[in-house]
């Protein structure tokens, strides 16, 4: 059976300061060690240079095969008059390697579509930007045993519009909507049933794929229920909010990732 790396990433949302990614380097120069899951920080565009300075004056000898830069969002066009928007070759050239994509608070603040969703990836894919594809139903549709089928739509989008290849190294994050910065993260067992679920669904499709893909779970995770969650067979570490804010605990985040 493929090992698959562990990751956590955090999402800032619209959180944090410059001061933030100091404290975030303080703690990880004392506490990562060579042993370590894929850290992908993901801070609001505008501090996107702060945190790579501090990953650059960084003491982490293996910083670069550990930390990764990744944005919260990406414009589905190349260039031109979208005012407000910035584009996959901008955060290319921030360093980013990373980028979420149809994060729930997307799709829902503002208004962004199955097909714009698509569009993005599609983007981010072009520009060699690996996408964190952000999936999950809601209480009423879990409620109405329609988890499956949303995912699974959720999923179909993307792959008639870039083919199941352009999952390669991609990465899915499984993040129910209630459980979203509610404090009622998805129960272990939860969690491993959708992401069997996501997993299957891609294998049938391509085996090299479905094996290889990592699909965190995010939703109120905290040191306290990660152990649990992240130890499920198909659980590959998590996609982390109010969390990643605190460094301690996003930090012991990581280490329960490799303990598990
Ligand atoms: O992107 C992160 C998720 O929305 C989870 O947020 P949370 O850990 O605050 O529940």
């Amino acid at each position: 059976m493929t090992q698959r790396r562990p990751m956590v990433a955090g999402n800032w949302k619209m959180n944090g300061d410059a001061k933030l990614a100091k404290a975030l380097f303080v703690e990880f120069n004392t506490t990562l060690s060579g042993h370590s899951p894929e850290v992908v920080l993901c801070p609001p565009a505008t501090y996107l240079e702060s945190v790579k300075h501090e990953f650059e004056q960084s003491a982490l000898s293996f910083k670069q095969s550990v930390i990764k830069l990744g944005a919260q969002s990406v414009s589905e066009h190349d260039v031109g008059a979208y005012t407000g928007e910035i584009s996959a070759s901008m955060l290319k050239d921030l360093g980013c390697q990373y980028v979420i994509i149809g994060h729930s608070e997307r799709r829902s603040l503002y208004g962004e579509t199955s097909h714009t969703i698509a569009e993005k990836f599609a983007a981010a894919k072009k520009q060699n930007l690996t996408p964190i594809l952000c999936i999950g139903e809601s209480s009423s549709e879990r409620e109405a045993n329609k988890t499956f089928k949303v995912i699974g739509d959720e999923l179909n989008t993307i792959i008639e519009r870039n083919g199941i290849n352009a999952f390669d190294n991609a990465v899915i994050a499984y993040e129910p909507l209630w459980a979203i910065g509610s404090g009622n993260s998805a129960t272990p067992e939860q969690a491993q049933e959708v992401h069997a679920f996501i997993r299957k669904r891609l294998l049938e499709v391509s085996p090299l794929v479905g094996e290889n893909i990592r699909i965190l779970y995010g939703g109120s995770v905290t040191p306290s229920n990660a152990a649990d969650l992240f130890a499920q067979p198909d659980v590959d570490g998590g996609l982390i909010g109010g969390v990643s804010l605190k460094p301690t605990d996003f930090l012991s985040l990581c280490t329960i990732a490799m303990s598990v």
